[in-house]
């Protein structure tokens, strides 16, 4: 399927994305509650009795082992699909969004005419064109997907989530598909977007360093649950070289193979 399953209309007198007030709470003050969520695909039991709190504004990078569950958790808190028991809180639908490792764009569309799919009004080309330049794509809203690198067009897809302000993003391996230096710069492209806009970030990963360069907590999911919750508390930006993180990332790695430091 090429559209993303939220292409939820906006009002065309909303602000524009500088004027999103930070994510608001649900009425827990959370963002996103998830309480004994169990998951099964007929005998396979991925996920069981799964609670996590994720505070307004955090950044959350789910790691673990291929198969643990990670994509599915975040169907479920996307609304893609849902558990076999639990409650699932995570705010309105129409302020999620998800970001996939492919960018989804309809190549019969300009760029600018994927990044505004779903707005509707006068304005919704000036902001597409806004959403475009902050992800340092102004000037190219006009050309077509396919004259896009890869790169290029995951950041049209961010500028596509983006657009519709929300409250909760979900990133879903969006850049296991990119060269290591292009992923460098779409961290730092991520992370200037989550402070300048106060989402909710829910990042899923096979690299436990861009979990750690990221991320406030890192989640490690295993064998249906969360088996270990690390604050990261360095200072960001975040280098692989900055004391402090190479341990926390070797941490996290020896509890996915199964060998936790006992220091
Ligand atoms: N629709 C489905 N039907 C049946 N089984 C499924 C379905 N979706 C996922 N699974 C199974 O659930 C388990 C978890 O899959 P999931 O995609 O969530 O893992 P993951 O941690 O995201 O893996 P990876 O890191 O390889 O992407 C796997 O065993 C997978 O085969």
């Amino acid at each position: 399927m090429w559209l993303t399953e939220f292409d939820t209309p906006v009002l065309p007198h909303e602000p524009a994305i500088e004027d999103v007030p930070p994510a608001r709470d649900t009425s827990h003050g959370l963002a996103l509650q998830l309480r004994g969520i169990d998951k099964s695909f007929g005998t396979r039991h991925v996920l069981q009795n799964l609670d996590l709190n994720v505070a307004p504004g955090e950044f959350v990078a789910l790691v673990g082992r291929s198969g643990c569950g990670k994509s599915t958790l975040l169907r479920l808190i996307a609304g893609l699909d849902q558990p076999s028991a639990g409650l699932v809180e995570a705010g309105a639908a129409n302020e999620r969004r998800l970001m996939f490792q492919d960018a989804r764009l309809l190549p019969w569309k300009r760029v600018v005419d994927n990044v505004a799919l779903g707005l509707t009004g006068p304005e919704a080309k000036s902001r597409a064109m806004e959403a475009l330049e902050q992800v340092g794509l102004a000037g190219r809203g006009n050309d077509w997907p396919a004259t896009l690198s890869g790169g290029q067009r995951q950041r049209v897809a961010l500028a596509r989530a983006l657009v519709h302000r929300p409250r909760l993003l979900l990133l879903d391996e969006p850049l296991g598909a990119l060269d290591a230096l292009t992923r460098l710069e779409m961290h730092r492209l991520i992370e200037q977007l989550w402070q300048r806009h106060g989402f909710t970030a829910l990042l899923v990963t096979h690299d436990v360093a861009e979990a750690v360069a990221l991320a406030d907590r890192v989640l490690l999911i295993d064998r249906g649950g969360i088996a270990l919750d690390a604050t990261v508390t360095l200072p960001r930006s975040r280098s692989r070289a900055a004391p402090g993180f190479a341990e926390l990332e070797d941490r996290v790695l020896r509890h996915i193979i199964g060998h936790p430091a006992t220091a």
